[in-house]
This record gives C-alpha cells, sequence and structure tokens, in this order.
C-alpha cells in the first residue's frame, strides 16, 4: 500500500463509511489507493460483503480504533437519522455526508448539540448504476465535489472533509448549503427529469422507429436509465427549486411550440442558441475551460482484441480519449466507436489510424 498522502487538509483516517453502496465504496477504494485505513458499515450483509471483498475497506467488528473522519453515504430518505447516529456514536469524529441535497438533512440536524462537528458534502459523480458492484476508485477524479459548511461547522471540519475530496481526486468547492440546492436542481436534478421525459416517449414508440436510434438519443437519455429509488427522494427534496425552473421550462416549450407552429426560424434560432450557449458554459474537466473537442468515427469488426489494439493505436499516438461511445453497426458485423479528442490533434490521429489500416470519418 502507498504511503498515507497526508496533503494540506490533514485526514489522516481512519474513515469509517456507513453504507457501501456505489459512493460509499467508490469512496472506499479511493482511500484505500491513498493508503488510509478505511472501516465500512452497511444495513445490508451482502453490499458490506461485496464492497470489502473489491478492497473498499473493512467491515467494522467493534474493536477498532475511533475514526477521525465518518462519511454517510446512504440514501437521501436516511441521511439525517444516520448523521446523527454518527454524531453521538463516534464524540471525536468529523462526520460528513455525501447526498444529493444538503438543506433537508441539515434542517434536522441542526438541533443536535455536537452539530458543530458535522459539514455536508456532495461529489458530482456517479454513474446510472447503484450498490458496491461498480464501485471506482477513479469515480471522483477532476469532478467537482461540493463541501458545504453550515454557520456553525467547526473550521477543523471544513478541513477534514476537503481533505476527503482532494485525497479522492475531485475538485473541492464550497457552497452555502441552500445556494448548493439551487445548483443542483438545474445541473443535476432538472437534466435528470428532462432526460426522462425524453425516454418516456421512446417506451411506446413503433419497434421499427427505435432502430434507427443513433448517438444523440442515447446522449440524451443515458440517465433516465438510473434505478428511480435514488431519485423518487432527491425530487421531493428539492422540491421549491425544481419547480422554479420547471416553470422556466414550461415558458420555454410554450415559445418553442409557438415558433414551430409560426414557421419563425428566428424564434426558432433563439431556442437553438440559447442551447448552444449552455453547452458552452458547462465547465471543462477540472474546472476548466472547455476545450475543443471533435469525435472521430471508426468503424470496428465485431472480433475479439480488436478494441484493444484501436485503443493501443490511438495511445501509440499519445492522443488522450477525452470520450467514447460504441454503436452497433446495423449494416455490418461490427461496431461504430465514436472517439473524442483534443482538435488539435485530430489530423494526427487520423494519419496516424489510415495508415494502420483503420476504416474512419469525422
Ligand atoms: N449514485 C449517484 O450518482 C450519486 C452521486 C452523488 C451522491 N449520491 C448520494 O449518495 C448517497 C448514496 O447513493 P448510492 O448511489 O451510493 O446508493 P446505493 O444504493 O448504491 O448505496 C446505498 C447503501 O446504503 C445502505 N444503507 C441504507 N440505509 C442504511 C443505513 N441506515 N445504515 C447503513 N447502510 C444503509 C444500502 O444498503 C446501500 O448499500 C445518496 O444519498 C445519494 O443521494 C449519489
Ligand atoms: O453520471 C450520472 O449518472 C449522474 O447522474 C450523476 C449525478 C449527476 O447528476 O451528475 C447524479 C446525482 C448525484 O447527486 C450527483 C451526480
Amino acid at each position: 500500500m502507498p504511503e498515507v498522502d497526508r496533503g494540506p487538509a490533514a485526514l489522516v483516517g481512519p474513515v469509517r463509511i456507513i453504507g457501501a453502496g456505489l459512493l460509499g465504496a467508490s469512496i472506499g477504494l479511493a482511500l484505500r489507493a491513498r493508503g488510509l485505513d478505511v472501516q465500512l458499515e452497511d444495513l445490508d450483509p451482502a453490499n458490506l460483503r461485496t464492497a470489502s471483498g473489491l478492497g473498499a475497506g473493512v467491515p467494522v467488528a467493534g474493536d477498532e480504533t475511533e475514526p477521525q473522519l465518518v462519511v454517510v453515504a446512504v440514501p437521501p430518505d436516511h441521511l439525517a437519522g444516520v448523521i446523527e447516529g454518527a454524531l453521538e456514536a463516534h464524540p471525536g469524529a468529523v462526520v460528513t455526508d455525501v447526498g444529493s441535497v444538503k438543506s433537508g438533512p441539515l434542517a434536522t440536524v441542526a438541533a443536535h448539540a455536537d452539530v458543530a462537528r458535522y459539514c455536508g458534502s456532495h461529489p458530482m459523480a456517479g454513474t446510472q448504476h447503484t450498490g458496491p458492484l461498480t464501485a471506482s476508485a477513479t469515480l471522483f477524479e477532476g469532478r467537482p465535489w461540493a463541501i458545504t459548511p453550515h454557520a456553525s461547522t467547526t473550521p477543523e471540519a471544513t478541513q477534514v472533509v476537503t481533505g476527503l475530496a482532494e485525497l479522492t481526486g475531485a475538485m473541492p468547492l464550497t457552497f452555502a448549503p441552500d445556494e448548493h440546492d439551487l445548483a443542483v436542481a438545474r445541473t443535476s436534478h432538472v437534466p435528470h427529469l428532462m432526460s426522462a421525459l425524453v425516454a418516456g416517449r421512446l417506451a411506446d414508440a413503433p419497434e421499427g422507429h427505435l432502430a434507427l436510434s443513433g448517438p444523440g438519443v442515447r446522449d440524451v437519455t443515458r440517465v433516465a436509465g438510473t434505478d428511480p429509488g435514488m431519485w423518487l427522494q432527491i425530487v421531493p427534496a428539492n422540491a421549491p427549486a425544481i419547480l422554479e425552473l420547471l416553470g422556466q421550462i414550461r415558458a420555454d416549450l410554450d415559445r418553442l411550440e409557438s415558433a414551430i407552429q409560426d414557421g419563425d426560424r428566428e424564434a426558432l434560432r433563439g431556442v437553438l442558441a440559447n442551447g448552444v450557449a449552455g453547452t458552452k458554459a458547462i465547465p471543462g474537466k477540472h474546472g476548466g475551460p472547455v476545450r475543443p473537442t471533435t469525435s472521430l468515427f471508426v468503424h470496428v469488426p465485431d472480433r475479439p482484441g480488436n478494441l484493444a489494439r484501436l485503443f493501443a493505436d490511438v495511445d501509440a499516438v499519445g492522443v488522450n480519449i477525452e470520450d467514447v461511445r460504441i454503436d452497433h453497426d446495423p449494416a455490418r458485423a461490427g461496431g461504430q466507436v465514436e472517439l473524442v479528442v483534443d482538435q488539435a490533434r485530430v489530423e494526427d490521429l487520423t494519419e496516424a489510424l489510415d495508415a494502420r489500416g483503420w476504416a474512419l470519418h469525422q
């Protein structure tokens, strides 16, 4: 195991994680990779076994050293109760949670005598899966991680929770809990609901129509595939902020309908241009500016080892793959692999892959 990286925030462990699902197990894996001791708790013995089997930490036995930090990673409805339980069970520890909404749990925990040791947080990383099986040590790398101290959080608690985000490779950003909830309504909750509405139109589509599903519909609907369980708890917990944005979208939808009905291209251009402006406003990885990327499409015959060969050929040119997507080619036995790469390197890459015999187009 590598040396403990003490980092500027002095999180040295042990860290106790309550809830060893996707988030809890991923945090455990990331901290174990940095050499910290991780203790795991979960109500579900199967999840606990899976998470510890993957190397995310050791199930608690009752005789371990008291933790420096407790991370609560249970479903939204249970956060407040488990945070209060952690403050009581571990009187020397800082307590945080990774819940998707911050004001609700805080409103309950605020009355607790030891609330100064609690500092909320929220990593903006996840997948459409739940449970520890798809946990990953690299889930948080380069992603924003909101740190949400409240009025009486101690500076030490904020520092330790910031250290947690840093040790997982995430980018800590401080927000007041209310401001955080307004922000994620816009960047996470409403986008999720919009994705569900668009995907819902596919559920009863004539079968033949869905054969024409290209990358566009997959991009817009990916998160709609998530198990609804967590979202059934997130959405009511952030209802006012979500309703405000849905009202604005309803007005946009009315304007869009009129533009289409009236054949008003200028109004339509306005709606589309606003969308372009919105996508450009999203910061790039690590919070930097969005770097221009280009997609290169490569036909990959359906044979074992071909994908590995393609990735090795890209690596040989020293080009980083920013994103990748695979679509099955209805016409040929193979897949269409979309490689998203730095625009400045696309010519080099095209030349090199072409020379190695790959069939490609931009
Ligand atoms: N999945 C995401 O994309 C994502 C991203 C950021 C934050 N979050 C937040 O993280 C939290 C966990 O989400 P997840 O996706 O890891 O869920 P998950 O379902 O994968 O894991 C939750 C785990 O908590 C356990 N659990 C439930 N109640 C418990 C209790 N009282 N005590 C101990 N263990 C308990 C469950 O058995 C399960 O193993 C949620 O609050 C969610 O809002 C999720
Ligand atoms: O990547 C995904 O699948 C996610 O939806 C992750 C996502 C998000 O909206 O970005 C979802 C909810 C969490 O609270 C944080 C992250």
